[in-house]
């Protein structure tokens, strides 16, 4: 259906208008093959599978994934295989290997892409950025994606409790003229709410400039200058954190979650209020021209580039953990563990 978001309308696909019934329908006779176990390959092919759908999981032997997928129930050579015969037995191919590990693993699922057969994926990535990945799809396959708007952890937990996270949906190439009906099935059969319509290319750039920006890089900058700001100032530890982290995720993004902005200011004093309003104009004027820099390295290519460049290295798992590491043991991070503890909920 359309619906209309401020003045734009935008196409939107509910579950009202394609139940689960119709998405079982339409890929009754399709195998579908998740290859990849790590964050988004768990969330759908659980999802799928508790959906109803036919389902099979590939991945690395001898890896602690694959022990991981033993233990979610994947049985092996029934319901788990190594990537190539994953590749060979599905006639829809979810490529949920991480983006770099696309690019290797592109030579081997090429070769399976027999006609008629679908590639899905979770990001315009690999196909928007063909130059630097190779991956050219023959044209007789649907290319096609279902990008949910979150973590698999969320995708998974939020299907569990009856909800659904909300996803956006693609379609590159339509090489058999289903690729719209296989498209929405797959979004409604991992569990999304609502499926939002994109394209391979704004998906891309507007989920690397998230996850760099307010989601994910912005977010821990903000409140890394602020922490650092009142413990200059003499405030403890405890204090700075509950002052910059912990009151925004326990009591004031929830009021936000719920009914915007304006509601949770509504409902702080009328002191906090006039600060905030005086204040959100500064904080945008100063970091608009950061996003303008990240929107312009997403654009021309080098966000892209640095994370095939670290990401394909043998030991970049490692690398990446030495990095969380050192963000955990931030005094910052540390007394966030002992402020959770000490959530009335965890006693
Ligand atoms: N993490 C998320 O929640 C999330 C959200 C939306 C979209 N996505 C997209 O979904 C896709 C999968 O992301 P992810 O975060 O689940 O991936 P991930 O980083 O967790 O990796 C998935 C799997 O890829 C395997 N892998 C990596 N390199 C490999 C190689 N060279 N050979 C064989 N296997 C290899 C790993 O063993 C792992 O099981 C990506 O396109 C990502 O951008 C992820
Ligand atoms: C979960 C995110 C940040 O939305 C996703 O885009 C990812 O890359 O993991
Ligand atoms: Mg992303
Ligand atoms: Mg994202």
């Amino acid at each position: 259906m359309k619906l209309k978001f401020g003045s734009v309308e935008e196409n939107v696909v509910t579950r009202e208008e394609f139940p689960l019934e119709k998405a079982r329908e339409v890929l009754k006779d399709e195998v579908i093959a998740v290859l990849g176990y790590g964050v988004q390959g768990p969330g759908q092919a659980l999802n799928l599978k508790d959906n109803g759908f036919n389902v099979i999981v590939g991945q690395r032997k001898n890896s602690k994934t694959w022990d991981k997928a033993v233990a979610d129930g994947w049985v092996p050579g029934e319901t788990l295989f190594d990537l190539e015969e994953a590749c060979e037995r599905g006639t829809i191919i979810q490529f949920l290997l991480s983006d770099a590990g696309q690019i290797a693993l592109w030579p081997m699922v090429k070769k399976h892409l027999t006609p008629g057969k679908a590639l899905y994926f979770s990001h315009g990535f690999g196909v928007t950025y063909k130059e630097k990945t190779g991956i050219v799809p023959p044209a007789d396959v649907d290319v096609i994606l279902v990008a949910p708007k979150g973590s698999g952890t969320s995708l998974r937990r939020m299907f569990v409790e009856g909800r659904g996270l909300n996803s956006s949906y693609a379609i590159f190439q339509d090489g058999t003229g289903k690729a719209k009906d296989r498209v929405v099935a797959l979004g409604i059969g991992v569990g999304s709410g609502y499926l939002f319509e994109t394209d391979f290319y704004r998906e891309v750039t507007s989920d690397l400039t998230g996850e760099r920006g307010t989601l994910m890089g912005a977010i821990q900058g903000i409140f890394a200058a602020q922490y650092e700001v009142l413990r200059a100032n003499g405030h403890t530890p405890s204090e700075a954190f509950n002052e910059t982290v912990e009151e925004l995720t326990q009591s004031l993004m929830p009021l936000v979650a719920e009914n915007g902005m304006d509601w949770m200011y509504a409902n702080c004093s009328t002191t906090a209020q006039r600060g905030a309003l005086d204040w959100w104009k500064p904080f945008r004027d100063a970091t608009k021209p950061v996003f303008e820099q990240l929107y312009d390295s997403v654009k021309t290519g080098k966000e892209a580039q640095k994370s095939i460049d670290s990401n394909s290295k043998e030991d970049y798992r490692e690398k990446l953990e030495v990095e969380l590491k050192e963000l955990r043991d931030s005094e910052m991070w540390q007394a966030g563990a002992v402020v959770r503890k000490l959530r009335p909920e965890n006693n």
